[in-house]
């Protein structure tokens, strides 16, 4: 039915949204004003390159042109988003995304899986496809009405970088930017603070490798705090699909 679509609210509130409780032992403590978990193996490697061949064959990929400074250019990620309500709609950078309603069966096993692990619903998943190194994500904080964001790392490797980066006049909540911390992450773990110095130290910048079968979950005020980014790799030859599961508020 034309006019029937609904976009998501850019200002949600914690109570509007269902948060991720059962990740405690996977969450990055020394990240200020962040909830964000790293779960390295949530799925095995076997049944993540089961999953990422079988997504590359989506016919919904597609590039979405951006506009950037008045001029139209064709994104290098390929994208491919659905939602579980015909209703739904979202922009991406300016541009109404195209949006599918039917899931195909193992997309949908993969969300149910993943809701069930976590304990929340999400009425939208957008995909990314990076072919090879050259194709990234910039630095960037996502829509505030992301509360809560599950991504499934699929493919090859990638770094992935988070940057305190706090919009001006905006005030933390928990802890603030300048919190010192005391120690740093234990050298087993697999993610590093560039910032740590010393037995304390202010953690601005954290960088990790997103390996395939892992789960990223970002929610609460990070996105308000922090950005993110999947720089370039040259030396990266092999594709890589994100799955960025989210709940979107009307
Ligand atoms: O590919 C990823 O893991 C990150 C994607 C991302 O940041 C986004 O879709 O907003
Ligand atoms: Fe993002």
């Amino acid at each position: 039915m034309v006019g029937a679509t609904k976009r998501a609210r850019q200002e949600v509130s914690d109570s509007e949204v269902e948060k991720v409780k059962n990740l405690e032992d996977f969450r990055l403590t020394d990240m200020p004003d962040a909830e964000v978990f790293y779960v390295p193996r949530f799925v095995d490697e076997a049944v993540a390159e089961e999953w990422y061949l079988a997504l590359l064959e989506l016919d919904s990929w597609y590039r979405p042109k951006l506009k950037v400074y008045g001029r139209e250019i064709t994104q290098s990620r390929k994208i491919a988003a659905y939602a579980t309500e015909p209703t739904i709609t979202l922009k991406y950078s300016g541009q109404l995304v195209d949006m599918k309603y039917e899931y195909p069966p193992l997309l949908r096993r993969i969300q149910d899986e993943v809701e069930e692990r976590l304990g929340v619903k999400f009425n939208h998943v957008m995909l990314n496809l990076y072919e090879d190194g050259s194709v990234y994500i910039g630095n960037h904080r996502d829509n505030l009405e992301n509360r809560v964001i599950a991504s499934v790392s699929l493919g090859a490797p990638r770094t992935f970088i988070m940057t305190h980066d706090a919009p001006k006049h905006s005030k933390a909540t928990s802890s603030p930017p300048t919190k010192r911390l005391r120690g740093s992450i234990p050298s087993s773990s697999p993610t590093s603070a560039e910032a740590t110095t010393g037995s304390t130290a202010t953690v601005h910048k954290k960088r990790w490798t997103l390996e395939p079968g892992s789960l990223v979950v970002m929610q609460g005020d990070t996105q308000k705090f922090w950005k993110h980014e999947i720089p370039k790799e040259f030396k990266v030859k092999d594709g890589r699909i994100s799955l960025t599961f989210r709940q979107l508020v009307f």
